[in-house]
Order: structure tokens, then C-alpha cells, then sequence
């Protein structure tokens, strides 16, 4: 029971068990055995959790029902033609590592640089991206000094991923000028397609930050300084003046609920050293506003003493907008994860008969792309004045990422399995590297509770519309390239009008398949009119949503312009107060988020320890 922690103290109390609070916190506890840390997680342990450490069946934690994601809703918005949009988030031990789609991104080195912070730029963080990982695949091309070999996190193509499709797929790009770059996570590489690796071992099981930097640490019995209290929502953290000093939670309601007609119980932790705020990009803010840390406007209209007025706090949301798109396929069961998806396969069977297929994430190929100069222009002169300033000759800066899903990411029940005769698919994804569109999130209570108000400012500027409608175009030509294809799937594309010569394909257009790159080249084009690309543009408004990527909701960045957190992490106007997680950064990554989110963890590790005189062990980390 929770509330028994009431009370108790520790050096170092982490307010979230997400990502970058569990490498934080297991290099620290490793660094100095007497150095008691206390992660208080809202949710559950992921403890051999098999959702969790079986790759294939992460979209269960994407399930309405889900215990394992925080589901984050976003008021009505006009850009997303009056949609809320939600934004789920990992809301278990582990946090986004333990739910997420396990896809190996790496930012590029200009994103680092852009931040533009004393010891956070490409050449301090690389070290800390390589000392992370144990990187597995082998390539000549590949350069080894960029990659990291006794690390925590085993980086591989996993122990099952059909290579046919991967072949297929990657000849249609190959015609379309987008060719095969085996290591799109060099730092630098746009352009391309690659055979995508995962945050999976060699043995098939998801590399979460809990299964790598904590758990074994406990099973060990070398490190009882290293606790955790999950289940546990963190109110906020408490000051004497401006020091904290610990935190208040209190039972997470859909685990503890209260018994009979009590009140709800809440406890405090104490904290001799530090305080870290890791609540993750679309917690952290509600924790400091609830403590007294945020626009003292607001604080003041909900009663909350002002400890620090920094009204950069919740504002500057970014998530990368993503679009996805499903295609019927001639794939065969075992080159897809429609069966274990749909429930044709049962999951408890599929465990206990080691079914290969639990070891994969589906995503075996996915790109760092950039328009053409002529699809430029076609964007229209307010657009290209912005690619002309912020893309054009900086050929490292991805304008999207775009990825295929070897499955179909609904329900199943929507589908017209039996009369289309098909029951295996692919769903292309698009997504913003940089969106432009910014939002916010406040609370609008004191109670940990009521949800936040949340404007995700999805589409809000115009250009990143634009970028969706060039992704679609692309994606469709690559696709329908392929001799998987076997037509669109009406219920995931625009609706063009009748007779539009943009119309979807029910079927497959080479029946006998490409033989040649040069054959799959030769295929017309589709073209587009100004209603078709109107139609896009609706489509894109009534279905963009969350790529998961939350970020930028606590700036690393100096005070007068907006900033929360300093270089080392400190929150302004506060003293043994640090935020680590995704809500610090202050650009945007060309990457999916998590590797970014594992840097932040290990540099906060970096950062505390040097101030508390300890030393992170690099080698180390390989024999966990
Ligand atoms: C569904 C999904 C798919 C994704 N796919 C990929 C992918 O394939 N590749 C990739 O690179 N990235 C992916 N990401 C993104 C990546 O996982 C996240 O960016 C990263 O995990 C964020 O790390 P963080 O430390 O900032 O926050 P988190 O890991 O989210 O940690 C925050 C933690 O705080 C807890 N918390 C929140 N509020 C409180 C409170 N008040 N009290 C106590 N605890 C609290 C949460 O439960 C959570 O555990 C995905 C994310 C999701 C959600």
C-alpha cells in the first residue's frame, strides 16, 4: 500500500518512472549504492509484464480500456475540423519505452545543435546516443565509430522480419528516386528508405528503459538505494521557500480506488538532495503548475501560491503530425501481424507455442525523405518561402518521415474481410519531422484529477497541411509500386469524387507483378486536380493525429525567452527542483522521440551526478 511510503525520505525522488527517469535514476543508483532514489510512478509495474516484453501485441496498449497509456484530450480545434484529438502517452513503469512502436530513430545532429545550449549540442550528446546502446546490425556502409556496442539497449532487426516484402517495398522506392540507405541513423542521412531496427534483443523481447536500466539493478540485490512506488499519481512537489523539498501523491484512482467513504489518502515523500519532474511532456507541466511553478495569472485564478511565475510552462507543445494510411495486400499470415492484431490468433496461445511473430513490430522499412524542388513549388509560394529558409540547404533536415506497417491498425471488425476475400494488409504512415503548429496544455485545478485543458494546435499553421498532401501523393505512388499491393482501402484514403482521375484502385495494377525496378518506374503517375487536392486536405484536417512524440512543454531555454529548465536542468526561481523528460526539449528532433527521450535521461544521469560528485560508469552498463 502506497500511503505506508508516508513520511519517508531519499536523497533523490523522481516524480514519474517514464523514460528518461528510469535511465536517470538506474545510472545514479548504480553510480553510488548509498545514494537512496525513489521513482514514484502513477502507473503499474512493467514487470515481465507480457504486453510489454513481447514486441507484436503493442497496439493492446492503445485499447480504449488501456491501463498502460495516459489518454491526453485535446479541447476542439478547427484545424482538425472541430475533432478533440487524444493523445495517448506510456502511463506504466517504463513509460512511452514500455508501450511504444520500438522503431531505432535517431535526431539528427543539426536537431542537437539547434537547441542551442551549452552542453547539449550534436557533439556532447552523441557520445551519451552511442553509450546507450548495444547496436547489432552489420553492414560494410555502416560507420562503427556512431554506434555503440556494450550499452543497455540492444538495437537489432529483431529475431523475425519477412525479407520479401521488405525487398518489394523497397524496389518501389528505389523507381520513385528514393533509394535503400542501409543506416539512415548516422546523424546526418536524408533521402532514403531503410530496413528500420528496433529497440528489440537478438531473443525477441522489447528494450524498455525499466527492463534495462531498473529492473535488473533490483533483481540483483546490490541495489537496495534503488525503489519504486508505481501506482502513485504525483499532486506536486513541496517547497520550504523555494527549495523543494519532497512530493505529494496520492493512490492513481483506476488502481486504488478509495475504500467505502474515505477520503483519499494522500501521502508525502521527502527528499534530502533533488527533486526531478519526469511526468513526460504532457504531465510534467500539470505537476509544476499544481506546485506553484507556471503564468502566475493562472496560478493566482485557481489559488495556487506562486513559487516561480514562468509562463513558458505547458505552452510550446509539439508532437509530429501523423497520417496513416492502410492498402490491401496479397502478403501471406506470417508476413503480416493481421492475425495476432484481429484475435485470429490468440495471444496466451501464441505465447505459449513461442510463435515467431511475437518478437516483431511490423515495421520493417521506413524513410528520412525530402521533396523535390518541382514538388516544392507545387506546394505553393508560401511554402516554398519557408523550405527556401528552413530546408533548402540544409540537407540534413528531413521534411517527413514515412514508414509502412506490415498490418492494419484498427479494428478489425470494420473491415470487410469476407467479401473483399483479403485479410492481410500494409498501412503507410506520414509524419512532420518539424512541424510549424504549436500548442498548449494548463490546468484548470488544483486536483490531480481534472484533466488539463489541452489545445495540441494540430494543422494550426498552414504549412504543415501542405506537407501532408505532397506525403500522401508520395506514399500512394511508392505503395501501389509494390507487388504486395492489391488495392486501397477506401475506408482509410480521401474520398475523391466520382469519375476524379485521382480515384483509389480496387485491385492490383500489374496482376502478374513488377518484374524490374524499370517496369514499377513506367507506371503513370496519378494526377491530382485542385478538388482532389482539396479532398486530400479535408481528409488530412479529419484524420491527422498524434504520432506520440510529445515534446517542448517545459523549454530548456533562458527565462525572459520563454524558458523553464536551464542547462543543467534546473527550474528557474527554484533551487533542488530539476525537470528530465521530453518536456525540456527546445526544437524538435527529425527522429521518433524515444532515443531523444534515453539522451535526455542519460545526460540528467551526467548532470546530477557530476553536482553530487559521482561518476556514471560507462562500461558498465554492458553487463547489466
Ligand atoms: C504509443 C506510442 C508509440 C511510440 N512509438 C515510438 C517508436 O516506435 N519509436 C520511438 O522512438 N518513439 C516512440 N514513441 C515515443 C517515445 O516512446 C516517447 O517520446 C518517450 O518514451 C517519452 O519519454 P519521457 O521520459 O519524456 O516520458 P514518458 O516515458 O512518457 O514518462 C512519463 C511517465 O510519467 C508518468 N506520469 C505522468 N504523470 C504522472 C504523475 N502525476 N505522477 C506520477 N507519474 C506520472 C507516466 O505514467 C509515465 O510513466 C511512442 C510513444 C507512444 C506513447
Amino acid at each position: 500500500m502506497s500511503a505506508l511510503e508516508d513520511g519517508k525520505e531519499y536523497d533523490i525522488i523522481f516524480a514519474g518512472g517514464g523514460t528518461a527517469a528510469c535511465v536517470a535514476a538506474g545510472r545514479l543508483a548504480k553510480a553510488d549504492p548509498n545514494l537512496s532514489i525513489l521513482l514514484v510512478e502513477g502507473g503499474k509495474n512493467n514487470l515481465n509484464d507480457p504486453t510489454v516484453t513481447n514486441p507484436a501485441i503493442y497496439l493492446a496498449h492503445l485499447a480504449p480500456d488501456s491501463q498502460t497509456a495516459i489518454f491526453y484530450k485535446g479541447n476542439k480545434e478547427k484545424a482538425l475540423n472541430d475533432r478533440e484529438a487524444i493523445v495517448p502517452s506510456g502511463g506504466i513503469l517504463g513509460g512511452g519505452s514500455s508501450i511504444n512502436f520500438m522503431m531505432y530513430t535517431r535526431a539528427q545532429a543539426c536537431d542537437y545543435d539547434s537547441w542551442n545550449t551549452e552542453g547539449w549540442d550534436a557533439a556532447s550528446l552523441i557520445p551519451l546516443a552511442k553509450r546507450l546502446e548495444k547496436y547489432h546490425p552489420s553492414d560494410p556502409s555502416v560507420d562503427k565509430d556512431l554506434h555503440g556496442y556494450d550499452g543497455p539497449i540492444n538495437i537489432t532487426h529483431g529475431d523475425y522480419a519477412p525479407k520479401g516484402p521488405q525487398d518489394d517495398f523497397l524496389a518501389a522506392a528505389e523507381a520513385l528516386g528514393t533509394p535503400e540507405i542501409f543506416d539512415l541513423q548516422d546523424f546526418k542521412t536524408t533521402g532514403g528508405f531503410s530496413r528500420w531496427a528496433r529497440y528489440v534483443c537478438p531473443e525477441g523481447k522489447r528494450q524498455d528503459a525499466a527492463h534495462r536500466y531498473v529492473h535488473p539493478l533490483m533483481a540483483s540485490g546490490n541495489y537496495p538505494n534503488l525503489h519504486i512506488l508505481v501506482e502513485s499519481k504525483v499532486r506536486r512537489v513541496i517547497f520550504d521557500g523555494n527549495k523543494a523539498t519532497g512530493v505529494e501523491y496520492e493512490p492513481a484512482t483506476s488502481s486504488q480506488p478509495s475504500i467505502g467513504l474515505s477520503k483519499k489518502v494522500v501521502s508525502t515523500v521527502k527528499a534530502r538532495k533533488l527533486v526531478v519532474v519526469s511526468s513526460g511532456a504532457l504531465g510534467s507541466p500539470s505537476v509544476l503548475e499544481r506546485s506553484g511553478i507556471g503564468g502566475a495569472e493562472l496560478l493566482k485564478s485557481l489559488d495556487i501560491p506562486v513559487v516561480s511565475d514562468l509562463p513558458g510552462v505547458g505552452e510550446d507543445y509539439q508532437d509530429h503530425h501523423l497520417l496513416l494510411y492502410p492498402y490491401k495486400s496479397n502478403l501471406k499470415p506470417n508476413e503480416t501481424l493481421d492475425g495476432l492484431l484481429s484475435g485470429r490468433v490468440d495471444f496466451a496461445t501464441a505465447i505459449q507455442e513461442k510463435n515467431p511473430l511475437l518478437g516483431w513490430n511490423g515495421i520493417d522499412v521506413c524513410s528520412k525523405v525530402r521533396p523535390t524542388e518541382d514538388e516544392v513549388a507545387e506546394l505553393g509560394p508560401e511554402f516554398k518561402e519557408l523550405w527556401d529558409r528552413d530546408f533548402k540547404n540544409k540537407p540534413e533536415r528531413p521534411l517527413m518521415l514515412m514508414g509502412v506497417v506490415s498490418s492494419f491498425l484498427g479494428d478489425h471488425k470494420i473491415l470487410n474481410e469476407d467479401k473483399d476475400g483479403v485479410s492481410q494488409y500494409v498501412t503507410m504512415g506520414t509524419y512532420s519531422a518539424y512541424p510549424y503548429s504549436r500548442g498548449n496544455i494548463h490546468i484548470v485545478s488544483q486536483d490531480a484529477q481534472t484533466p488539463a485543458s489541452f489545445n495540441t494546435g494540430f494543422l494550426s499553421h498552414p504549412a504543415d497541411l501542405k506537407k501532408q498532401v505532397w506525403a500522401y501523393k508520395k506514399q500512394r505512388e511508392i505503395y501501389r509500386r509494390t507487388n504486395a499491393f492489391a488495392g486501397e482501402l477506401a475506408i482509410g484514403h480521401p474520398q475523391f469524387r466520382p469519375g476524379s482521375k485521382a480515384a483509389l484502385s480496387e485491385g492490383p495494377l500489374a496482376p502478374h507483378g513488377f518484374s524490374s525496378i524499370e517496369e514499377r518506374r513506367q507506371l503513370k503517375p496519378i494526377e491530382y486536380d485542385a478538388e482532389d487536392d482539396a479532398a486530400i486536405e479535408d481528409w488530412v484536417r479529419s484524420n491527422l493525429n498524434t504520432t506520440w512524440h510529445s515534446l517542448g512543454t517545459c523549454r530548456m531555454a533562458p527565462k525572459e525567452k520563454g524558458g523553464v529548465v536551464d542547462k543543467d536542468l534546473n527550474v528557474y526561481g527554484t533551487t533542488h527542483l530539476k525537470v528530465a523528460d521530453l518536456s525540456i526539449v527546445p526544437e524538435n528532433v527529425g527522429a521518433n522521440t524515444n532515443n531523444t527521450a534515453l539522451v535526455v535521461g542519460e545526460k540528467a544521469a551526467d548532470i546530477i551526478a557530476g553536482e553530487l560528485g559521482l561518476k556514471i560508469e560507462q562500461e558498465a552498463s554492458a553487463r547489466l
